[in-house]
């Protein structure tokens, strides 16, 4: 059988989440810093440790079958590959910022300005579509600190918390794109039983990390008004207790609206709620 390769980081953002993950998916093998290439002792498949950059080209040229990758760097290398997955990690926007003081009001604004990013492509695109005629200057980090020295009238870089953007006296002015992390494919190599296997992995460990196991106890009278606020992977079991006219009720919660719940099924009734951690949701 042909042993699949997939890249991932090798340091950075994504290394420690995309390691984590294919552990979570029963995945054992060795991350020393040192190696740049992994085996898997309990798959058919080898990690390659690689620059963020590189992992959509070696995708796509089929050096790699499968890539965990940013969608930004995906869109600014051009790479035609398939989108398996999105993986709910590394999450993040890339943003045009100004400085705060300035006099860069709307986007046509933006006409004749030098724009600093990393992200050349991207950028080129959005300003076309926007019908703008920019300066883009391409440099390859420390993007944030370009128009203080004088470099460019406005960025574009990649923002989360915008601590980065706010250290440096720029504000956010317009959104580019968003992005996650994603499972990417050589186009063509979907369907291989061993990729469409690792897919229902990541599948069945992302399920989980949304939800919650809960069993409560609830009085048999209440039973139907707890049922009711419950969504559950199918309808919820429930189990008989000691006492006769009480029951636990065992069932499954989606992390988002979590507290919501628990404080509805409280009214209705419910008593001693264990909530615990899911590994993993086969379908
Ligand atoms: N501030 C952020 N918050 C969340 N995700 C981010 C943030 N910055 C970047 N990312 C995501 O993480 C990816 C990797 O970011 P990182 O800064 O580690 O890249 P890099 O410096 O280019 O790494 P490499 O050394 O692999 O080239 C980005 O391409 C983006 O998808
Ligand atoms: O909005 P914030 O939460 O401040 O994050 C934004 C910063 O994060 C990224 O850089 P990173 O810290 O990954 O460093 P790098 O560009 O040197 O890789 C990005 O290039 C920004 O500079
Ligand atoms: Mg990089």
């Amino acid at each position: 059988m042909k042993t699949l390769k997939i890249a991932i980081q090798k340091s950075g953002r994504l290394n420690e989440k995309s390691v984590e993950l294919l552990k979570n998916c029963g995945l054992n093998f060795e991350n020393y810093k040192s190696s740049l290439i992994s085996p898997v002792s309990n798959f058919p498949l080898e990690i390659l440790f690689l620059r963020d950059d590189d992992i959509p080209e070696y995708v796509q040229d089929g050096i790699a079958d499968l890539g965990i990758v940013g969608e930004n760097v995906i869109e600014e290398t051009e790479v035609e590959v398939a989108y398996l997955q999105r993986l709910g990690f590394g999450k993040c926007s890339l943003k045009i910022a100004v400085p705060n003081n300035n006099d860069i009001a709307t986007l046509a604004d933006l006409n004749g300005k030098a724009i600093a990013t990393t992200y050349p492509v991207i950028l080129g695109k959005y300003l076309k579509k926007q019908g703008i005629t920019s300066d883009i200057r391409t440099i390859s980090g420390s993007v944030e600190i370009s128009p203080g020295l004088g470099l460019s009238d406005a960025i574009c870089d990649l923002v989360s918390t915008g601590g980065t953007l706010k250290s440096n006296g720029l504000k956010p002015f317009a959104d580019v794109m968003s992005s996650e992390a994603v499972l990417i494919a050589s186009k063509g190599s979907e369907n291989n039983d061993l990729i469409q296997e690792l897919i229902q992995r990541i599948q069945s460990v992302l399920r989980a990390k949304e939800t919650k196991y809960v069993v409560l106890n609830v009085k048999r009278d209440n039973l139907d008004a707890v049922i009711a606020l419950l969504p559950g992977v199918k309808s919820p079991s429930v189990v008989p207790l000691a006492e006769a006219d009480w029951v636990a009720v065992h069932t499954v919660i989606p992390e988002r609206d979590f507290w919501d719940r628990i404080s509805q099924l409280k009214q209705a009734g419910a008593q001693g709620i264990v909530v615990m951690p899911i590994e993993k949701i086969i379908l």
